[in-house]
């Protein structure tokens, strides 16, 4: 089912949603499952899987280092296929411009057609690890605006370089991210504004913001937003700080702000294992607000281990 439908069947209930990234290659899905049954019981509509991008990885022969290019964790397509059928859930696979050609994409897109899966996230992706930029794959995407449209003639049934009409169209719901606080490499909130509007009227059918630690930015961009006619939904994405290091790394990686009265609490803390519960109680917090603002899914990025996750989703759901 669409998630635009979920939301729609919900009738204004928030519903609780997560994402997790696939295993290094060579790890068991099992690690994955094992973070994955304990927030069942909240029972989620959705759940996405990240794609993680193609690096450099450096191989030593014969005394010399082989730079090689390599993904360290493929399989979100075939993650997403397992998801779905082991719990009976959606799942969402984020698609990304970056590494990926039109056709691979277009393959991409015809697998999850076959497989049922009728929602994905369309994402630029960020730049490589070692690059400042991002830059676009040659034969691919460079904005998700491309993407999305990609999508949405996939959805007529026109594939790419004029090929076959089809009769069996897919019929994809598509996520877009959107930022509270800006994208980074966005000269002003108002230009990047500009580019989610692009991706919307090109056919995304919902948002998904990036991480915030202060409602205040969530509310003022839906209002944002809504002031240019856009109605659809606009799905928070909340991180919970798990370790000290994030008050450097997330502001840094993100360009986010963090709240003072977090930061404090933070630096408090005597071990991590405090620091885990700060981050707990703050997107108890943050998430009761948005509650009471009526949004209508809570997404949270718990990526590795679901531990506090399935704390705060206890607190909520
Ligand atoms: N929910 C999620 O999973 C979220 C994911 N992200 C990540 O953020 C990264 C960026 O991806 P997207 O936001 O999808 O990229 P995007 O292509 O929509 O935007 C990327 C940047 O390009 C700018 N831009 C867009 N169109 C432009 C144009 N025609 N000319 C000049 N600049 C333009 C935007 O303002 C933004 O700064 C991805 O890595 C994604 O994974 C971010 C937030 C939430
Ligand atoms: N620019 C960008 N790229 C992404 O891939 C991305 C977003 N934004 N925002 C939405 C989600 C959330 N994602 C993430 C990814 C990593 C952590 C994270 O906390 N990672 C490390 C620290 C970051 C690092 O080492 O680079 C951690 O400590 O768990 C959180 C959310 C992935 N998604």
């Amino acid at each position: 089912m669409k998630i635009t439908d979920h939301i729609k069947q919900a009738s204004g209930k928030t519903l609780f949603s997560f994402e997790l990234i696939p295993p290094r290659k060579g790890k068991s899905i099992q690690e994955l499952y094992n973070n994955i049954d304990p927030l069942m019981e909240f029972k989620p509509p959705f759940i996405d899987v990240t794609t993680s991008r193609e690096e450099f990885v450096y191989i030593e022969k014969d005394g010399l280092l082989d730079k090689k290019v390599t993904r360290m964790r493929p399989g979100t397509i075939g993650i997403c296929a397992s998801i779905k059928h082991k719990y009976n859930v959606d799942t969402v696979p984020h698609v990304l411009c970056g590494g990926f050609t039109k056709e691979e994409t277009e393959y991409m897109l015809v697998d999850c057609h076959y497989l049922g899966i009728h929602n994905l996230m369309a994402l630029r992706g960020d730049a490589m690890r070692e690059e400042q930029y991002f830059k676009p794959t040659p034969g691919g995407h460079e904005y998700a605006l491309g993407l999305v449209e990609q999508v949405v003639e996939m959805n007529k049934g026109h594939y790419l370089n004029g090929m076959v009409e089809t009769s069996d169209c897919s019929d994809f719901c598509i996520g877009v991210a959107g930022y509270p606080e800006k994208h980074l490499e966005a000269p002003s909130l108002k230009t990047d504004l500009k580019r989610l509007i692009q991706k919307v009227e090109a056919g995304a059918d919902y948002v998904v913001t990036q991480m915030f630690f202060d409602n205040k930015k969530y509310f003022e961009f839906v209002d944002l937003v809504r002031a240019e006619g856009i109605d659809i939904p606009i799905i928070p994405g909340i991180k919970p700080i798990a370790v000290k290091r994030h008050l450097q790394l997330l502001p840094q990686v993100f360009k986010i702000d963090l709240p003072q009265e977090l930061i404090e609490s933070v630096e408090s803390c005597k071990s991590n294992t405090d620091v885990r519960q700060v981050g707990i109680e703050w997107a108890i917090q943050q998430s009761k607000e948005l509650m009471e603002g009526g949004v209508p899914v809570l997404h949270y990025y718990s990526m590795g281990k679901s531990d506090n996750v399935k704390a705060i989703a206890s607190a909520l759901f």
